[in-house]
């Protein structure tokens, strides 16, 4: 089986159970207010195998735990430009991190090494203004100069194309894959068969 597999922006609650029917690891929320993909109600259904992923964006310690309490998550994703302290505040707090990171120039990887210790996961994503979320890829060659420790997740326009070159991406931290918008058929709607087909290709089986 392919590594991780994240499947992130969800809002709808049959759409979220067809999704995780297909097997994959996490699911995550955006509790951003800014992305067309906030989750702004409870759905009617959230995950019971893959694991809950809360997404922020420069986010208090406050409103992030009780969202955690109300939604049970078991992931804090932050996308924004949270410092290491404040992640180590919310470690201490007994959440699990993931901490995002905008890739577009080597330059980019050298904030990372401050957050070891403190997330079970960095996300790598493509820089944007809108923080995430932009359905372009990144010069994956620039993860090359990432030596860990940190298992990392790949993010950033990841699409039905791109199964060749994640059979070919090789690096000894990747830990799994995000996807996003190239996956839906509107922000925070995602197409189920072709995540499906998707997974199939990248597992190896021809479709
Ligand atoms: O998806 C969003 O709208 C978003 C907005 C603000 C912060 C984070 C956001 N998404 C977080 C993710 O983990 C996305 O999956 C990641 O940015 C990759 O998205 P895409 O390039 O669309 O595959």
């Amino acid at each position: 089986m392919f590594p991780l597999i994240k499947v992130c922006g969800m809002t709808e609650a049959e759409n979220i159970r067809n999704v995780e029917l297909q097997g994959v690891d996490m699911i995550g929320f955006i509790f951003y207010p800014k992305s067309p993909r906030y989750l702004y109600q409870m759905p009617g259904y959230l995950p019971a195998c893959a694991k809950r992923v809360g997404v922020f964006v420069n986010e208090t310690k406050e409103n992030i735990l009780m969202y955690t309490d109300r939604f049970d998550l078991d992931y804090i994703q932050l996308h924004g430009n949270e410092a290491p302290e404040y992640c180590r505040s919310l470690r201490n707090a007994g959440l699990h991190l993931i901490k995002a990171f905008s890739i577009s120039r080597p330059k980019d990887l050298l904030a990372v090494s401050a957050y070891n210790g403190l997330c079970d996961y960095y996300l790598f994503d493509t820089k944007t203004p809108q923080y995430g979320g932009s359905g372009n890829q990144f010069d994956w060659n620039l993860l090359h100069r990432y030596n860990g420790p940190t298992p990392f997740l790949l993010s950033g326009g990841i699409n039905p194309y791109s199964v060749k070159a994640l059979r070919e991406f090789c690096h000894p931290y990747f830990a799994g894959i995000d996807i996003n918008s190239r996956f839906e058929t509107a922000p925070g709607i995602k197409d189920v068969e072709r995540i499906s087909n998707f997974l199939k290709e990248l597992n190896g089986f021809t479709i």
